[in-house]
């Protein structure tokens, strides 16, 4: 199995681009509304399936890949009635996952599930992510120690540990001062630090923060310009965030892009929210076609930019 770090590689060269494209379906934004389906209409499945096949042409009329995808696991089982014997969601992320590996091979499949617990929980959920998913990466949450991120570890599969969110609440806790052997520093930085350590036995650990925390990012990036890990960057469209401040940062350093995706959901697959969706699936195709060319041009790598 290739290790993940060849696989973002890879995956950076053939789509020119660092867009992770996020997958977080929710029926209102395809204009049906969050109660139960009507009778006789189309489920969910049915509605989110074809919007991801009309994705899927759009990737291929453009002639452009992602570098990612992200699906968020929060969002399919909200659709899954599990008391009533019902899975659509998790059915439709499934298919989802399998017209993904058809129609785009080798490009990788993060899951964001943002898992972590004690180490025999944790190797459940590693098992959730690789085995019963079949997703190429992963996102934890690093709080409950390394015991709760080392599970994780296989081979030839990524893991992203939160360490800078792109939430308006992050700096919360995740800026809180801490002292440390080394002195003070921002928890963030601590995370970071020993992702980077983790990295040399695992190059497959990376981490995520958020394109709405410019400085923590920047910060991030300086101190690991020396010994590069993988990072997910999430927050560019609807957040608010930049994707050509975020890659100014990250080239202000020589960041070696290859290891990077940034990600964009509503703003890639539902660029119309907060306006209702357009009533004709032409125009929600048309929608979508814009906002993934611009989208994957801001993020788009230089000449030689992915081969260094
Ligand atoms: O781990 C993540 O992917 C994540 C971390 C973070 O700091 N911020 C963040 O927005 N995300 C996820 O990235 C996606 C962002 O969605 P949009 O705001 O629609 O682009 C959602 O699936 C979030 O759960």
């Amino acid at each position: 199995m290739n290790n993940y770090r060849d696989t973002l590689r890879e995956s950076a060269v053939r789509a020119g681009s660092l867009l992770c494209v996020g997958i977080d379906p929710v029926m209102d934004w395809l204009g049906y509304g969050r109660e139960e389906p009507q009778l006789g209409g189309p489920s969910p499945e049915e509605v989110i399936l074809e919007h991801l096949q009309d994705f899927l042409d759009v990737v291929d009329h453009s002639g452009l890949l992602p570098g990612a995808y992200k699906p968020n696991l929060g969002y399919f089982h909200a659709l899954d009635r599990p008391r009533q014997g019902e899975y659509q969601g998790s059915r439709t992320l499934a298919k989802i996952l399998d017209l993904l590996q058809e129609r785009q091979r080798g490009i990788p499949v993060i899951l964001d599930s943002k898992r972590g617990d004690i180490a025999r929980s944790s190797e459940n959920y590693a098992s959730e992510a690789f085995q019963v998913w079949g997703a190429q990466a992963v996102t934890v949450s690093p709080w409950m120690g390394d015991d709760s991120v080392t599970p994780f570890f296989m081979e030839g599969r990524g893991v992203y540990a939160l360490a800078r969110t792109s939430n308006p609440g992050a700096a919360r806790f995740q800026n809180l001062p801490v002292v440390t052997s080394r002195g003070e520093t921002p928890l963030f930085r601590e995370v970071v630090r020993v992702v980077q350590e983790w990295s040399r036995t695992f190059p497959g650990v990376g981490i995520v923060v958020g394109a709405t925390a410019l400085e923590e990012l920047g910060e991030i990036v300086a101190y690991l310009a020396s010994a590069p890990v993988p990072l997910l960057i999430p927050g560019v469209g609807k957040q608010g965030g930049s994707a050509e401040a975020t890659l100014e940062v990250l080239r202000s350093v020589g960041y070696p892009l290859e290891l990077v995706r940034v990600n964009a959901s509503r703003g890639i697959l539902f660029p119309w929210v907060p306006a209702e969706a357009p009533r004709g699936r032409r125009e929600r195709r048309d929608a979508l076609a814009e906002a993934y060319r611009s989208m994957h041009q801001a993020l788009a790598l230089r000449d030689g930019e992915a081969l260094q």
